[in-house]
């Protein structure tokens, strides 16, 4: 008996409660049914419901049976008709009795509902309904970056994907049911598969020698180029580590070999529990000896002017956002309820039986949605304030970063990025670093189309002109992606910022220490405080700009101590 009410309880929380079917449906720890046999019962039921809806209807079982429910007079009549047992419930329950009584009618409705669909016989319509249902759930190609720091391209096209035909264009890696790869034209070392590969069974994928990311989550270490001679890297929000493996194996394949130690990433993770996810993706990416993972560490709470970082030239941020941009998220296949004949059936018994049958230009409340962001955080919104006040926080405390990564002594090259299709997040936040006073004191620009690695001057999709303020340079400078537009990519954002010295300078701002805005340091009686003498002076400085991190936390130690091997 619980499969039934267990399933129709998963098909009928409301949408505010987010998620996917297999989140609601394996989330839960407390089924009585084991989650496998209901999360097949309520796909299943969904994918038929446009047929058996019409079958519920005209047997109008649901004015006959008043304890029967929309969702369970669906998740019944799917088992009688379409499974091989049977309504899985003894001969003598109600439930089962409810449906069995109207057997006849039932069967002699499916078969007017195939008929209709020109279908010859059940497995027939059993294909249509797949078809149906495949198109309504867009095919995403498996993306998969080989890692350049334990294997090669060549290497795993001889090996891994030695079966696999090769295809040229993106599109065709979803359409066909043989397994087949697509080299990409735009990043380096990544290829896509076809997505029902069992990519994560092999050898290749359990030893870190290939990774799974999405192409537009490539762009940020790509288009950041960091080559031996740019110094060390900081990864300001790394976990779970694609991005930073990303770049350690950019800057392997830029060392040569006779050149001694590449550069440091320093990758810094806030979250203790994702830490733990970076520093295994970290080990198993054979990234040790170049990432460098401070577990708990807030980047906003890294001092720029600590002598550790002195030599960082490249900084990637991908901070948390709203992850509208994401592929699968919130996918709940659609469910077509059916309805009584007339006003006597009884009412459905929750709201969400309600909701679900509302007809598409109803004017009652809008349905609450819940943003998912990609760090995981859930949050519930029901107006367009509320949205619009969820974005403003993200916003700020993204423009928050970027300044903050701004004031790196010798940066010289910065990337942004977000999983987000939200301008407010996006060219808007761009815009607003631009302006801001340590940008302008420090030179920071963006790094124009032109001037941007070749795969991404090359990418087509680029900011938004409106987002932009109008500033056409700055738009075509911002690289964008969107979900289901045809290039089998999620919706992403990423730009560049730069700082130039000029040629032969190391730096461009002289021999004194800045503050954050910029501005020379000067001690109490007015004196410009020389990079020189940094440490000792720091203390006397009249610009509060003194110690490390501030709260105590690992980095305030002058040795590196966030990693084991
Ligand atoms: C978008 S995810 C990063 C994804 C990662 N770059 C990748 O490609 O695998 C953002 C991460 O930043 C972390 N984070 C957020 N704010 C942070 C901060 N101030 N300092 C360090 N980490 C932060 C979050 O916990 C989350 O793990």
């Amino acid at each position: 008996m619980s499969l039934y009410y267990e399933t129709a309880e998963v098909l009928s929380l409301p949408a505010s409660t987010g998620g996917s079917l297999k989140s609601r449906v394996f989330g839960k720890k407390d089924h009585k049914t084991a989650p496998q046999q209901i999360y097949a019962l309520a796909a299943e039921t969904c994918k038929w419901s446009s047929v058996l809806k019409e079958v519920i209807e005209n047997a109008d079982i649901l004015r006959l049976e008043r304890k029967l429910t929309p969702v369970l007079a669906l998740l019944l009549v799917h088992d009688l008709l379409l499974s091989k047992g049977g309504i899985a419930l003894p001969a003598s329950h109600g439930l089962r009795a409810s449906i069995e009584r109207h057997k006849a009618r039932l069967a002699s409705e499916l078969t007017r509902a195939r008929i209709k669909r020109k279908a010859a016989s059940i497995d027939a319509l059993r294909q249509q309904v797949e078809a149906e249902s495949a198109k309504s759930t867009p095919q995403h190609p498996r993306w998969v970056r080989v890692n350049a720091l334990l294997s090669s391209l060549e290497e795993q096209l001889e090996s891994t994907f030695k079966d696999f035909e090769r295809v040229y264009a993106i599109g065709d890696v979803t359409l066909t049911s043989k397994n087949s790869l697509y080299i990409d034209e735009h990043v380096p070392n990544l290829i896509a598969i076809t997505p029902s590969f069992q990519i994560i069974k092999t050898n290749a994928y359990k030893t870190g020698a290939i990774i799974l990311q999405d192409k537009a989550s490539c762009f940020p270490a790509y288009l950041l180029d960091p080559h031996v001679e740019d110094g060390d890297i900081i990864d300001s929000c790394a976990a779970p580590g694609n991005k930073t493996t990303h770049l350690a194996s950019i800057i392997s394949s830029h060392t040569p070999e006779t050149d001694g130690r590449p550069p440091k990433v320093f990758a810094f993770e806030r979250n203790p529990h994702r830490a733990k996810t970076l520093e295994s993706m970290v080990k198993l990416a054979g990234g040790n000896k170049i990432i460098h993972v401070t577990p708990r560490q807030d980047f906003l709470k890294v001092d720029p002017q600590h002598k550790l970082y002195k030599n960082v030239g490249c900084l990637l941020l991908d901070p948390s956002c709203s992850g509208s941009g994401i592929v699968g998220r919130e996918v709940l296949p659609v469910i077509h309820l059916p309805e009584a004949k007339d006003s006597v059936a009884p009412r459905p018994k929750n709201k969400e039986d309600r909701k679900r049958k509302r007809a598409p230009d109803d004017t009652a409340e809008p349905e609450a949605r819940v943003l998912i962001d990609d760090d995981g955080q859930q949050t519930v919104v029901s107006s367009e304030q509320e949205l619009q006040a969820r974005l403003d926080t993200l916003s700020s405390f993204q423009l928050m970063l970027l300044e903050h990564a701004f004031k790196f002594p010798a940066a010289k090259r910065i990337t942004y990025s977000t999983c987000s299709i939200h301008s407010q997040e996006n060219e808007q936040v761009v815009m607003k670093a631009l302006h801001s006073n340590v940008a302008r004191a420090r030179g920071w620009r963006i790094l124009t189309r032109d001037r941007q690695v070749r795969g991404m001057k090359e990418w087509p999709v680029r900011g938004t002109i409106d987002g932009a303020d109008g500033d056409r340079t700055i738009a075509d400078a911002c690289i964008r992606s969107y979900n289901n537009d045809g290039m089998g990519v999620m919706g992403f954002f990423v730009a560049a910022f730069v700082r130039e010295t000029p040629e032969g300078m190391v730096d461009d701002e002289g021999p004194y220490l800045r503050d954050e805005q910029g501005c020379i340091v000067r001690d109490v009686l007015g004196m410009p405080q020389s990079k020189a003498n940094e440490t000792s002076q720091r203390s006397t400085a009249t610009c509060d700009n003194s110690v490390a991190d501030g709260d105590g936390s690992e980095s305030d130690s002058e040795e590196w101590d966030g990693f084991a091997d």
